[in-house]
């Protein structure tokens, strides 16, 4: 069962639930995702990516930061994850259509961004498995800067301020302290569920041709 952490009055917006899913799910996840084809690390799309990557629904080329190809529906191992996710009030109106699984071996971390609020929607989902690491956010605004640790197996929601007027990052340290915290890292893979704007999907092709009077 999944349990909330109390909100942090610094970042309106974020939620982190706690063992959202078991140790079974975790394992059945990896197993599922190094199953399937990794790219990055010279490997096609997105070769230039030193951590590996994974997408679905959607192709986003980080190179030109655009969506250029429909992919087909989510894999079926993400449908019990959103039906949860839902009954926890996240994705509530409406599934996410894209799911990017990051890859992060033993210092590798990922810089501090801000997923673009032009290509996804408002609620950014992030599922940590196999490892512990510490995200922090950065208020673009006030550059308060808070560290947050994500245990293996739970699931982070990222909306509002926390979402668009923060940056997040994750650093490349084997060992991470955060109030008081000790996190050891290992390999972590995330599966992270957004939703593709309709104005940044890739144009359906060639319109059929509509003869003119
Ligand atoms: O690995 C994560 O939990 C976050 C990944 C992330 O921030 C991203 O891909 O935009
Ligand atoms: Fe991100």
């Amino acid at each position: 069962m999944a349990v909330e952490d109390a909100a942090d009055a610094r970042l309106p917006g974020l939620r982190l639930l706690r063992d959202f899913v078991s140790e079974a799910d975790e394992a059945a996840l990896v197993a599922a995702v190094d199953g399937r084809p990794w790219c990055g690390r010279g490997v096609a799309p997105n070769p230039e990516l030193r951590r590996r990557t994974q997408q679905d629904g959607f192709l986003f080329l980080y190179r030109t930061r655009t969506v250029v190809e429909r992919l087909g529906p989510l894999p079926p191992f993400v449908q019990p994850l959103v039906a949860r996710m839902q009954a926890h009030g996240v994705f509530a109106a409406e599934p996410p259509n894209h799911l990017l699984v990051n890859e992060y071996d033993l210092g590798q971390g990922i810089m501090a961004h801000t997923d673009s609020t032009a290509i996804f929607g408002d609620t950014v989902t992030s599922l940590s498995l196999l490892s512990d690491c510490v995200m922090t956010f950065v208020d673009k605004a006030t550059g308060a800067s808070v560290p947050v640790v994500l245990p293996r197996r739970s699931l982070l929601v990222m909306t509002g301020h926390a979402r668009t007027q923060c940056t997040h990052e994750i650093s490349k340290d084997a060992v991470e302290t955060a109030a008081g915290a000790v996190v050891h890292r290992d390999r972590r893979i995330s599966l992270t569920l957004r939703t593709i704007l309709p104005e940044a999907m890739p144009s359906p092709g060639p319109q059929a041709h509509v003869a003119s009077e």
